[in-house]
């Protein structure tokens, strides 16, 4: 199952703030962060997230796998080829459709 880098917000952070820092951590890079391109609740069944979804662009540094068993670049047409944790697939299908 794929996700995308990030994590939940702290207390006393912006979502802008909260990406630098867990990209920071759990990539070892750096970034500016751009527009919030979706924003979609999911109900699993244990939990509910509300997962946003905001772009960004690497301005220090190179992405390392430090905490994930496996990182990957794709070109948005064939995001479609992985399997997608459920609450991403909304943000996954705007991606593909926007160009
Ligand atoms: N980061 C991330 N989490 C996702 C995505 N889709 C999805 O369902 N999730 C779920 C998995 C986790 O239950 C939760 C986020 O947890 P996380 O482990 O990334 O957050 P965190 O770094 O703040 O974790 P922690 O400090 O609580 O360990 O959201 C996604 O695309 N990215």
């Amino acid at each position: 199952m794929w996700e995308f880098p990030g994590g939940k917000v702290e207390k006393g952070e912006d979502l802008f703030t909260a990406l630098k820092r867990e990209i920071d951590e759990e990539l070892q890079c750096q970034i500016e962060t751009l527009d919030v391109f979706n924003d979609h609740t999911h109900e699993y069944e244990t939990f509910i997230i509300n997962l946003i979804s905001i772009k960004a662009k690497i301005v220090g540094g190179t992405p390392l796998a430090s905490e994930h068993s496996k990182l990957i670049w794709l070109k948005r047409e064939n995001l479609n080829s992985l399997k997608w944790a459920p609450a991403d697939i909304p943000a996954v299908e705007q991606l593909i459709n926007e160009k």
